[in-house]
């Protein structure tokens, strides 16, 4: 470029420098010629005479000076002219080199921007784009440079008239520059296409990584000079398909997650059932037994057996006569006082965060005080309301283990409250009401329990009388016979033996006792037929109900 201007700067100035010369040459002979004139017409020539030159040579010459003069002026003037528009292309051309260098920058940057934008959309590449790639450097500038072109072309466009060589130079040169970049650009895409890309993308997309969008803008290009199914849409569908895959292994792999979950929820359960199990064993063996102080047996090892074994059906027995004294209390206690209907209105009081009757509300609380103290460790024991109940604060007594672990199942303190309020109740306290709801609640909460106990050790009677008779249980058992257990279970005897016992127990415990006086004979606290019949109506036939059921249960 420099050569070129270099060229076209000195031309000129070799021709300025050829008139100067020629001028100052003419000069010098013109003066040399006035003077020789000068001397001639002193010598020869009047002082008012014009001297005309005959020579018609000399006038031609004279012509051509002046004419040379002013072509030289001329000459001068488009020197100067020339040499500043040179200055200004020069300029120009340094400055459209800049121009190019940040059209690379931006075509480089479109190409990122425009994969980026071909991934998004997924829709192919625009041909519109593809055009403006293989576009001329003004097409280019028009997109990249809009504020470079407005600012050089009407410079250009000034410039440039008269210089129509340097212009077509200039746009010969852009155009050569321009084959160069898209060569380059070529060359430096295909290696990376076929070589280290195509391995990063394979692993990326067997990692599920996200692909890089670059990628994709070369691929296009490759895949529209190659035809053919492009690469980069192969690849979409390829990550795609691995997706698609990969979530339903995902959501397979929940569900086998979730379903191992509940698995060990399950085990855990079992396990916790079984440890409890073992620990009751070890310690049924090493424990004496509740009924100790009527087993005989020296020998530790034989004591577990010995538990087991010498249970008798009396020994269970004396404990339902025991629990008659409770019972026959109890129904004493509760006669003290009326019926006190608001203890049981749920109307009656409303209580902060609770709904139901006052009896409710005690029973529940009184249950939850004493499960915490351990009362319901006690297999004997049955809360009437066992939901939701608080554990054991107490440390925990290893009660023997003597009934089969179907005994934790039965719980009738449903069936026992409806009899107890709806039948019993009413048929032993007066009407009336005075105002002890609290202690009313309370006795009503110590027959409960005292009934409960009783009939829930039907389960222990029923466990001696099958290791009496297993023999005769197991049949009827296995063939679940409620009708066969009942008869054998059933002792007649017995039965009118514990509702005479109660009706006289009934009488003692219930008679007023006066020093020397026996005038209140025959009136009792609580009607001695009425415990008599309790027993007869509820307690013995629920107690053999749960007897069945433990039965039914017994070989589980
Ligand atoms: O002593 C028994 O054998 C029991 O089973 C208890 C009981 C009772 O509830 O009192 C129950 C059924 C029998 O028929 C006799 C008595």
């Amino acid at each position: 470029m420099d050569g070129c201007s270099g060229l076209n700067c000195s031309a000129p100035r070799r021709i300025a420098a050829r008139l100067f010369s020629a001028l100052k040459r003419r000069k010098v002979k013109g003066r040399v010629n006035v003077g020789q004139r000068k001397e001639d017409d002193d010598d020869v020539a009047p002082p008012n005479h014009v001297t005309r030159r005959p020579d018609s040579s000399s006038e031609r010459s004279g012509r051509e000076a002046n004419y040379n003069v002013v072509i030289g002026c001329f000459l001068l003037r488009l020197v100067a002219v020339t040499e500043k528009e040179l200055q200004k292309m020069a300029e120009l051309r340094i400055q459209m080199a800049a121009v190019l260098e940040n059209v690379k920058d931006e075509l480089r940057n479109k190409d990122l921007f425009i994969t980026a934008k071909e991934i998004e959309s997924n829709n192919g590449i625009d041909g519109d784009l593809e055009l403006e790639f293989d576009g001329d450097l003004i097409s280019n500038k028009v997109i990249f440079d809009q504020p470079l072109k407005c600012e050089y072309v009407p410079k250009e466009e000034k410039y440039l008239e008269g210089m129509d060589r340097l212009e077509a130079e200039l746009e010969a040169e852009l155009e050569r520059l321009q084959l160069h970049l898209d060569a380059s650009k070529l060359s430096s895409t295909h290696p990376q296409q076929s070589n280290g890309n195509s391995s990063a993308r394979s692993y990326s997309m067997s990692c599920g990584e996200v692909i890089d969008p670059t990628i994709y803008g070369e691929e296009e290009e490759c895949a529209q000079l190659h035809c053919g199914v492009p690469p980069y849409e192969l690849e979409r569908r390829l990550h795609e398909l691995l997706e698609s895959r990969q979530e339903e292994q995902i959501r397979e792999l929940e569900a086998a997650l979730a379903s191992a979950k509940q698995e060990l929820v399950d085990k855990e359960r079992e396990i916790s059932w079984w440890k409890d199990t073992a620990q009751l064993m070890s310690i049924h063996v090493q424990q004496p037994s509740p009924f100790g102080s009527k087993l005989s047996s020296a020998c530790k090892h034989e004591m577990a057996r010995a538990e087991h074994n010498n249970v008798t059906l009396e020994m269970v027995r004396d404990s339902l006569i025991r629990q008659e004294d409770t019972i026959v209390y109890s129904l004493i206690e509760r006669a003290r006082f009326p019926l006190n209907p608001p203890t049981y209105d749920p109307s009656y009081a409303s209580i902060p965060g609770f709904s139901g009757s006052l009896l409710e509300l005690f029973v529940k609380q009184t249950e939850a005080v004493q499960a915490k103290a351990g009362r319901y460790d006690n297999p004997e024991e049955h809360p009437f309301f066992p939901d939701n109940l608080p554990p054991s604060l107490v440390p925990h007594y290893k009660y023997p283990e003597v009934l089969h672990r179907a005994a934790m199942s039965i719980n009738i303190n449903k069936l026992i409250w409806d009899m107890y309020f709806n039948k019993l109740l009413p048929s032993f306290v007066s009407p009336g009401d005075d105002g002890n709801y609290a202690l009313t609640a309370a006795r009503d909460l110590e027959c409960l329990q005292a009934i409960s106990r009783r009939i829930h050790y039907g389960k222990l009677v029923a466990e001696v009388k099958f290791r009496d008779e297993r023999k005769d249980y197991e049949p009827a058992i296995r063939a679940q016979d409620r009708f066969t257990l009942t008869n054998l279970l059933t002792f007649t005897n017995v039965e009118e033996a514990v509702k005479n016992r109660v009706a006289k127990k009934a009488m003692t415990f219930g008679q007023e006792v006066k020093l020397g006086d026996d005038g209140d004979k025959g009136k009792y606290k609580v009607d001695p037929a009425i415990v008599s019949g309790l027993y007869a109506d509820w307690v013995i036939p629920l107690t053999k109900e749960v007897e069945i059921d433990y039965l039914l249960r017994r070989l589980d």
